[in-house]
């Protein structure tokens, strides 16, 4: 489907723009709105109502009140939920893609993989409310008996980034649905629209009120900040950065909530000399410029084996040469623009710093001149060591590459990071990337594979990328306590 601007109104004139509680879209009690912007071009594509502290605390009444019979609902009527909004989304996939793209910034093409990509947590999680099993068995002295069973968390925090603005939000709500939690969902400012068309799905689906609240707002930390304080709220489930991460993290410590941090990532991709080069360079097109580069799993690091780093890197400049910088509704989009004039400066800060130490831009190292926040697709070779591009996130379209020339030293290079969310293995050698498993301190890895989000796996990752697992099977349990009842012995006088 091609857009144009009268699609394009159209579209944006379906998204509520209200806060939702109790089930109804209303305004912001103060009154107060704030503008959405459309990175490609800087304009307003709408204004939408801003929660404040008072609207904050109106979600989390409606949410502690519907959470003890929305936790009676059966899970078949849960998990049935889930599916018609997974049908529904996918019915709508165009409309979210579109929506994702305006707010967003990234290509067509790439929002309507995040459509299917974020529905499939809907599936997925459809099909897991009614397996969250307890166990019954007899205590090992043959006396009592041990009932273990699992309970929701209740009502949860849910804090979106905008990076993904659907999947980042079906990867909380789908396993909270599941489990029987009622949510305050916290979208991301900078791309709220998606969540609000979402949540507008889950109504229709046949979502009680009360189970699901939405308070975008632009002053998170005031609004969302008292909810964490709150004795009714037990569980707050990040996406976002470390920085923000680690404060809430101490935040959520006063009431020792339950706790899910996804946080940031500093990905190593690793090359080494018996790859199959061609399927490294297709790996890391995949792994560097989905989503520009604005993804915690962005390979930030090349690590290439020296005997194979220049047939690396001119492969690799030739594949990213031909990616067009557009807004994303183009047909000729293939990198859209970056989320906002900050992030681009950002990014350009951490390329000027590397070339001052000494690399060499093989091809881009600028912003693109003209409307809108695009920044060149660019590789820097002779990156050395210590430079910040190697240790903080650049979160756009720019592949540093550093070498080394032997296992021990890429183990080395490649952990030499406080994150720990994901590594790329490329080698022929089956042993060699089950060795690197082994080694790399991340919580997943793509071995041979540029992507490796799939709502059937457990997405998380160590160190300071964070605590907890969303998708697969570990997903639903963030949101399910264990209780275990002790029974006397039945045989007992
Ligand atoms: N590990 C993952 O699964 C994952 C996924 C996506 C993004 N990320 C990370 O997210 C970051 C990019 O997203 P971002 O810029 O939106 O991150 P961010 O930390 O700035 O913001 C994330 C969310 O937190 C909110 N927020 C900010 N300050 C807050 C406060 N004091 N109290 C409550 N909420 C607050 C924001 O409004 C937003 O909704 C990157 O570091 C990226 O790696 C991680
Ligand atoms: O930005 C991080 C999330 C990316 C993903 O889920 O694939």
């Amino acid at each position: 489907m091609t857009t144009t601007p009268q699609r394009e109104a159209e579209l944006l004139a379906s998204v509520p723009t209200g806060l939702l509680i109790d089930g109804r879209w209303r305004p912001a009690v103060s009154g107060k709105t704030f503008e959405v912007e459309d990175p490609s071009t800087g304009k307003v594509l709408l204004s939408i109502a801003d929660a404040g502290p008072e609207d904050g605390a109106a979600a989390l009444d409606a949410a502690a009140a519907a959470q003890e019979s929305w936790a009676k609902v059966p899970a078949r009527e849960r998990g049935e939920i889930l599916r018609r909004a997974f049908e529904m989304v996918t019915a709508r996939a165009e409309d979210f893609a579109l929506l994702m793209t305006l707010e967003m910034g990234k290509p067509l093409a790439e929002a309507r993989g995040e459509v299917t990509y974020g529905a499939e947590f809907l599936r997925w999680f459809s099909e897991e409310a009614v397996r969250a099993f307890g166990r019954y068995s007899v205590s090992p002295d043959g006396k009592s008996r041990l009932l273990v069973t699992k309970k929701p968390v209740g009502p949860c925090l849910l804090i979106t980034p905008w990076n993904f603005p659907l999947a980042m939000a079906t990867r909380k709500v789908a396993p909270a649905v599941a489990a029987g939690c009622t949510m305050v969902l916290k979208s991301a400012n900078l791309t709220p629209l998606t969540s609000q068309l979402f949540a507008a799905v889950m109504m229709e689906a046949g979502l009680p009120a009360g189970v699901l609240n939405v308070i975008p707002t632009s002053t998170a930390g005031a609004t969302t900040g008292p909810l964490i304080k709150d004795s009714r709220l037990r569980k707050l489930s990040f996406t976002g950065s470390t920085e923000v991460g680690r404060r809430l993290l101490a935040d959520a410590s006063e009431n020792v909530l339950r706790t899910s941090m996804e946080l940031g990532g500093n990905a190593p991709f690793v090359v080494f000399e018996d790859a199959d080069v061609d399927a490294a360079v297709a790996g890391a097109m995949l792994a560097k410029l989905r989503n520009m580069g604005e993804a915690c799993t962005a390979a930030n690091r090349f690590i290439v084996h020296d005997s194979v780093a220049d047939e690396f890197a001119e492969k690799f400049a030739a594949k990213m040469s031909g990616m067009t910088t557009a807004r994303g509704t183009e047909a000729e989009s293939k990198v859209g623009p970056l989320i906002d004039a900050k992030s681009r400066d950002k990014v350009h800060e951490l390329v000027t710093d590397a070339v001052a130490a000494g690399a060499v831009a093989v091809i881009g190292g600028a912003a693109v001149e003209g409307p809108g926040y695009f920044y060149q697709p660019t590789i820097l070779k002779g990156v050395t060591e210590g430079t910040r591009i190697l240790s903080e996130e650049i979160f756009g379209p720019v592949a540093p590459i550093i070498t080394f020339s032997t296992e021990d030293e890429a183990v080395r290079l490649a952990n030499n990071t406080e994150y720990g969310l994901v590594a790329y293995v490329f080698t022929k050698d089956l042993n060699r990337g089950i060795r690197m498993g082994e080694r790399l301190e991340t919580g997943m890895l793509g071995l041979n594979a540029g992507v490796v989000s799939n709502a059937a796996a457990p997405f998380g990752g160590v160190k300071q990328s964070g605590l907890g697992r969303e998708g697969g099977l570990e997903g639903i349990e963030e949101y399910l306590y264990t209780q275990y009842i002790g029974i006397a012995d039945p045989y007992a006088g």
